[in-house]
């Protein structure tokens, strides 16, 4: 469906009905969780009943391991589709989900971030530094796989998918329980309320997690934020500038490496006092070569044209050293 056209009936319907907010969310506990925690506050927000709409995507179809099902946004594609043809108002994803691309006529805001940091989860309830020597851990995530190998060379790294559940199965009695350990984000963990099976929040400068990691991005039609007050008005209420402009340093650095979210690259930015840092790291995925790097830059809310700058000038740090080789 074109644009225009779209925007020009939403126009319509939006001005002459206050219609319940119609969300869409993947439908995986953890989608519907997040979902869940933005649609209270929506409703807070706007006063408005809201409406959850559940949509499948081709990551919850599709059965092979996610670094090799190619492509970027399998977990989205559908979510933005929906919102495009007006089958739901607002969308929510995992940030680190949604493909670095601007999608025309959507715009999303970025709610507080959550902890960004992967979460080792061990059988034995240890630490990375204390599993046994050539143990086997899960992960299906290349940057994952990279940091933990360049930790402990000795390990031995296993391909696995699947929602949480079932990567914790993985060490539990009440699953195959045939790892020593697997790694997760611990955003994913704490909202599920399962952060009891962290036993090591992993160090930010020993594994750097995903562009986006921790951060939810709340998603509109463009056009809507001008014809619907309330909308807009909440949407503005969500954002949370300091976590706008990390990720938007992270995804611009992820973007100019052209690299997806499937790619050996960990990164992680932060606003303190006026200025934005971002520290980054390219690996091969076995782990034998890797390239750290960072920068600062002073901000103000909402500059993210200088955000951008430093995710771009870290990446070209990068490609200026063969990284692209590595991705
Ligand atoms: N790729 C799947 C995915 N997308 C977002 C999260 C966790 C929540 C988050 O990072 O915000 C997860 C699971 C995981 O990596 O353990």
């Amino acid at each position: 469906m074109n644009f225009a056209s779209l925007a020009q009936e939403e126009q319509t319907r939006v001005v002459t009905s206050h219609q319940p907010l119609r969300i869409g969310t993947r439908a995986s506990t953890l989608a519907l969780t997040q979902t869940g925690i933005v649609a209270d506050e929506i409703r807070r927000l706007t006063g408005r009943e809201v409406e959850i709409v559940r949509i499948k995507t081709d990551g919850d179809v599709l059965t092979g391991s996610l670094s090799q099902m190619g492509g970027t946004g399998v977990f989205v594609t559908a979510l933005r589709d929906a919102l495009l043809e007006g089958r739901c108002d607002v969308a929510v994803h995992s940030l680190k989900d949604l493909p670095t691309a601007a999608f025309e006529g959507l715009t999303y805001v970025t709610p507080v971030r959550e902890d960004p940091r992967d979460a080792l989860c061990s059988r034995e309830h240890l630490r990375l530094a204390d599993l046994p020597q050539g143990a086997s851990v899960g992960t299906g995530s290349p940057r994952r796989a990279a940091q933990l190998l360049l930790a402990r060379p000795d390990l031995h790294v296993v391909d696995i998918r699947g929602n949480v559940d079932t990567r914790l199965g993985r060490i539990d009695a009440s699953g195959p329980g045939d790892l020593d350990a697997v790694v997760l984000a611990a955003a994913g963990l704490n909202r599920l309320g399962r952060g009891a099976a962290v036993t090591e929040l992993i160090d930010l400068d020993v594994m750097a997690p995903a562009p986006g990691q921790g951060a939810l991005a709340v998603e509109c039609r463009t056009g809507d934020l001008a014809t619907d007050e309330s909308l807009a008005a909440a949407f503005a209420a969500l954002d949370d500038p300091g976590t706008h402009l990390a990720v938007t340093a992270e995804r611009a650095l992820l973007a100019r490496l052209e690299a997806g979210c499937a790619a050996p690259v960990g990164t992680y930015a932060s606003v303190s006092d006026g200025v934005l840092s971002l520290r980054a790291i390219v690996a091969r995925p076995d782990g034998s070569e890797h390239l750290r790097h960072g920068g600062t830059t002073d901000v103000a809310d909402n500059d993210t044209a200088r955000a951008v700058t430093l995710g771009q000038g870290v990446a070209d740090h990068f490609l200026a050293l063969g990284a692209a080789d590595f991705i």
